[in-house]
Parts: C-alpha cells; structure tokens; sequence
C-alpha cells in the first residue's frame, strides 16, 4: 500500500485563517444528543454493531457512544475518497470491519453525506455480508444535487448543511483541522 503524505500546514493554515464556526461545541453536542435519543427509540432491543468509518466519524461516534445507553458492539472501517483534499478521488478501501455483520443490525455512522458515495459503498458492502439491517446515521449533510442517488438522505441525519466544504469535529483539510471542537465553513473551497 502506498504512503500518503498530505500537504504541509502553510497549506492548512489560509484555509483556517479565513473559516467561520457553522456549528459551535454547544450545538453540535445538542444535535449529537438528539440522535442518541432517535437510535435509543430504535436499537433499544436491537444490539447494533455500530461500524464507524474512519477517519471522520471517530469524534462523532466517540461523542455519540457516550449517550447510548443500550447494549451495542462497536467496530470500524476505513474507506477514503477524498484523501485529506478538498476534491474527491478514487474510492479506497484500506480497513475492512473485524466483527461478522451476517444477521447483525448494522448502524453506519460517517460524520458527513456530501456526494454519498462513500455511504452507499459501505451500506452495499454491509448488505452483501449478510447483515440482518443497515442504516446510515451522519452527523451532516451537505445539500446539493450532486449526490450519487437522488433524493439520497442517511436513516439518521444531524443536521443539514450549506454546499460548502467544512473541517472541524473530526473533519478535515489535507488531514488537519480534525481536533477543532466546532464545525468551520471554508467559503473559497
Ligand atoms: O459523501 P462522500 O462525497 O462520499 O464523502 C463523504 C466521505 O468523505 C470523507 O471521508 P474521506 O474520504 O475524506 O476520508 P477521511 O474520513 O479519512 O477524512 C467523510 O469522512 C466521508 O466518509
Ligand atoms: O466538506 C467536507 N469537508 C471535509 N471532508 C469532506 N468529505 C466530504 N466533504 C467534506
């Protein structure tokens, strides 16, 4: 597998320069809380195996797991198109789950649906090992018409949001930006 060696903070650095907050600590953790009460109403009796698809959704999921207070197993999958970049790339799978998903309710949790290629490749993969169910729970959704299905939405999604690229709350740009506790729009990307 080849080494990805993202572009240097200078490259960084303008982006978070001009960025605005979307979404501060406070209204991300109100959104996260409410999901946590929509999955409880469903997965009570259901034992979920919630698979987070990293890089992005590791704060989300983190965040989320924490207000679940029903019996869940938790696993993760790496699968990445945009590589750190504002544009999106070749889908690349570089981890697959550990858990058997056959005849498992699968919740997929990703920190954003923006084209939603990423989703429906995972959701595919998921329904293909045999899982008993598979619903998508994204932290946002970037609203376009760009996306890989039409009229496609996640089973769960937090919030809606402009069609502008953001970092912040486990999201990126080129791998930076990931540890910023609220959610920042870039208007120039
Ligand atoms: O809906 P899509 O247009 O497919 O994009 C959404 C995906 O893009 C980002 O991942 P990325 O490929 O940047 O990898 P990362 O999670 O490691 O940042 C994000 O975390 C989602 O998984
Ligand atoms: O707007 C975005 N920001 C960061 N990562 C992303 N992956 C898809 N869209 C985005």
């Amino acid at each position: 597998m080849s080494v990805f060696i993202p572009l240097s903070y200078d490259h960084f650095a303008p982006a978070e320069a001009q960025a605005k907050v979307l979404l501060g600590p406070e209204q991300i953790n109100a959104i996260v809380r409410r999901l946590a009460l929509e999955l409880e109403r469903d997965y009570q009796d259901k034992h979920p195996v919630l698979l987070t698809v990293m890089s992005g959704a590791l704060v989300f999921a983190g965040q989320l797991m924490t207000h679940l207070r029903f019996p869940l197993q938790l696993d993760y999958c790496h699968v990445t198109r945009y590589r750190g970049a504002a544009r999106a790339d070749e889908l690349q799978w570089l981890v697959s789950p550990r858990l058997a998903l056959k005849d498992r309710h699968v919740l997929v949790l990703d920190d954003i649906l923006d084209e939603g290629h990423t989703l429906l490749h995972i959701e595919r993969f998921v329904q293909a090992q045999g899982a008993r169910s598979c619903a998508s729970v994204v932290f946002c959704d970037k609203r376009h018409d760009r996306k890989a299905e039409k009229d496609m939405r996640a089973a769960y999604t937090g919030v809606d949001i402009p069609d502008r690229f953001v970092f912040g709350f486990g999201l990126d740009y080129l791998e930076y930006g990931r540890n910023c506790p609220a959610l920042m729009i870039v208007e120039s990307l």
